[in-house]
């Protein structure tokens, strides 16, 4: 079966933009849908009941607000989450997806090696489609420990620190990094060619006329699920 198309940085930027503008949707609508098929993703992946701590890691940008969205979901799903997030902008939408998660007495920690050693799952929503460049501080520590940890994890859009056209870094913090599993919002990014593990697609509100103006396919999703698992570089299933 031919694999999905995939959908460069530019063309993700662009549609995300036209989704905010003429397709009448707000940035708390879309990281919301993104966040709820993180944390779907997830559950596929593994119950609450045998993973029941999920360290989510957060970047500064929309990517980190997939990640405090799917930590809500992840609650009310029955885990345990902790968040660690460590760049927080000014915006007032991170400041209200914080105090959401504060109101459900989710601990916020500085220590991310020291937590990463206490969880089951690790969520990696620390860069996504806009990363480029070398790993700046506070992350690389952080990049390195994913990409040596023993804990499996779930990357959400790209694993971090992988270019989004050219995929895993020949060195620095996230050489070796392959995470467990990979969600893929929208569609998939050229990177999925050096990808492994298992792959999910979600964002199931784009409509067949979009993905065609973009160039990228909607996925086979099921019943009322937000995610559908495909092959590693995606392949339909
Ligand atoms: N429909 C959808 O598919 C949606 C997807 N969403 C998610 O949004 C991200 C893209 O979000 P964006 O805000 O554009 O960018 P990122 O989160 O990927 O990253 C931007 C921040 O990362 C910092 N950055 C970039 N490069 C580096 C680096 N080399 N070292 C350290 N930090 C870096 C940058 O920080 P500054 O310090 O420079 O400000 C940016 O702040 C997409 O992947 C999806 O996950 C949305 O939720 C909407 C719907
Ligand atoms: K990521």
């Amino acid at each position: 079966m031919a694999a999905l198309r995939t959908l460069g940085p530019k063309a993700a930027a662009a549609l995300d933009e036209e989704l905010m503008s003429t397709g009448a949707y707000s940035i708390d609508q879309l990281m919301e849908l993104a966040g709820l098929a993180v944390s779907q993703a997830m559950f596929a992946l593994s119950p609450p009941q045998k993973t029941p701590k999920i360290l989510v890691a957060c970047g500064p940008g929309n990517n980190g607000g997939d990640g405090l969205v799917a930590a809500r979901h992840l609650y009310h799903f029955g885990y345990q989450p902790t968040m660690y997030f460590p760049k927080q902008t000014k915006n007032e939408l991170y400041q209200r997806l914080r105090t959401q998660l504060e109101h459900l007495k989710v601990p916020f920690t500085d220590d991310f090696i020291g937590a990463a050693g206490k969880s089951d799952y690790i969520i990696d929503a620390i860069f996504g489609f806009s990363f480029s460049g070398e790993v700046r501080e506070p992350f690389p520590a952080v990049i390195r420990a994913l990409a040596e940890g023993e804990v499996p994890v779930l990357a959400v859009d790209a694993p971090s620190s992988w270019n989004i056209e050219d995929g895993p870094p020949k060195d620095g913090p996230g050489k070796g990094y392959n995470p467990h599993a990979l969600v893929s919002m929208t569609a998939p990014k050229p990177l999925v060619k050096w990808f492994k593990g298992r792959h999910f697609v979600g964002g199931r509100f784009v409509s067949q006329e979009i993905a065609e103006k973009y160039g990228f396919d909607v996925p086979p999703y099921q019943g009322s699920d937000q995610v559908v698992e495909i092959g590693s570089h995606g392949e339909r299933l």
